[in-house]
C-alpha cells in the first residue's frame, strides 16, 4: 500500500508520484473567493437528516481520526442542495494545523481556519460508498470551518472519546451522536466540482461549503493536537497539520447559495 502522509517526504507534493490525479482538472481543495462565486437562485437549501442511533464507531486512521456510521438505511442523508437523489452519511473527520493559524483544507480569500469538518455522503443511486467513490457524482462532502470562540459542547463529546484512539489503528464504539449539533446556524453555502483532498484523490465529489463556521476553544484545539500519526510502539508523532493546501481552480466555477 502506499505510505502516504502529510510529512516532507511523503506529503501533499510528493502525493502525484502514485496518485497522478494529484494534477487533474477538478482537485480539491481551493481558495474560495466570494467575489469570484457567482449566486445561483437556483440552488435549494440542504436538507440533512441524521440519526443519532446510527453512529457507530470512532477511529484513528492515522491521518484523521474519523466517526463513523451505518449506512444501510436511508437514515442519515443528504438530499437537495446542488445535488439530486439521496446521499448517505458514512463518516464525519476533521483536519488541522499546528496552530490556530492553519489547518483548514478550503481557504475564503486566503484565510486559513485553524481546523475543517467534512461530513461525507454517498449518492445512492449506486450499491456502496466503494462504487461510488469512483463516479463523478458518487459522493457528496459538506465541509464546515472552525474559528477560534467560545468552547464546542457538541465536539467535545467527540474529544472525550480520544483517550481510546490517541494512536493509528485505535478505534472504540462510539454511539448516539447526531452530527447535525456540529452544523453552523446558517447553511449558506459554496458549491463545486472537486475531489477527495487524501489519497485516492478521486475526483467523485460535489464540495458543499458553509459560509458560516462553528466555534471551538483553544483547549479543544490543544485535544486534537495530542492524537498521533503513529501507531502504538512507534516513535510518537503528533497528528497535526493533516491538510492539503489549495489546488488550481482550472477554470471550474463556484456558485454560491446566498446573495
Ligand atoms: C476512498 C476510500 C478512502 N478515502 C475516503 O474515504 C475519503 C473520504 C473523504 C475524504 S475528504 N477529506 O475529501 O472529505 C478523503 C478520503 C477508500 N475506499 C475505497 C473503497 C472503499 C470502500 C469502503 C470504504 C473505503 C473505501
Ligand atoms: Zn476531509
Amino acid at each position: 500500500a502506499h505510505a502516504w502522509g502529510y510529512a516532507a517526504n511523503n506529503g501533499p507534493d510528493k502525493w502525484v508520484s502514485n496518485f497522478p490525479i494529484a494534477d487533474g482538472p477538478r482537485q480539491s481543495p481551493i481558495d474560495i473567493l466570494p467575489g469570484g462565486a457567482s449566486y445561483d437562485s437556483g440552488l435549494k437549501p440542504l436538507r440533512l437528516k441524521y440519526d443519532p442511533s446510527n453512529c457507530l464507531e470512532i477511529l484513528n486512521n492515522g491521518h484523521s481520526f474519523q466517526v463513523t456510521f451505518a449506512d444501510d438505511s436511508d437514515s442519515s442523508t443528504l438530499k437537495e442542495g446542488p445535488i439530486s437523489g439521496v446521499y448517505r452519511l458514512k463518516q464525519f473527520h476533521f483536519h488541522w494545523g499546528a496552530s490556530n493559524d492553519k489547518g483548514s483544507e478550503h481557504t475564503v480569500a486566503g484565510t486559513k481556519y485553524p481546523a475543517e469538518l467534512h461530513l461525507v455522503h454517498w449518492n445512492t443511486k449506486y450499491p456502496s460508498f466503494g462504487e461510488a467513490a469512483s463516479k463523478p457524482d458518487g459522493l457528496a462532502v459538506v465541509g464546515v470551518f472552525l474559528k477560534i470562540g467560545d468552547a464546542n459542547a457538541s465536539l467535545q463529546k467527540v474529544l472525550d472519546a480520544f483517550n481510546d484512539i490517541r494512536a493509528k489503528g485505535k478505534q472504540t464504539s462510539f454511539a448516539d451522536f447526531d452530527p447535525s449539533t456540529l452544523l453552523p446556524g446558517c447553511l449558506d453555502y459554496w458549491t463545486y466540482d472537486g475531489s477527495l483532498t487524501t489519497p485516492p484523490l478521486l475526483e467523485s465529489v460535489t464540495w458543499i461549503v458553509c459560509k458560516e463556521p462553528i466555534s471551538v476553544s483553544c483547549e479543544q484545539m490543544a485535544k486534537f493536537r495530542s492524537l498521533l500519526f503513529s501507531a502504538e510502539g512507534e516513535p510518537e508523532c503528533c497528528m497535526v497539520d493533516n491538510y492539503r493546501p489549495p489546488q488550481p481552480l482550472k477554470g471550474r466555477s463556484v456558485r454560491a447559495s446566498f446573495q
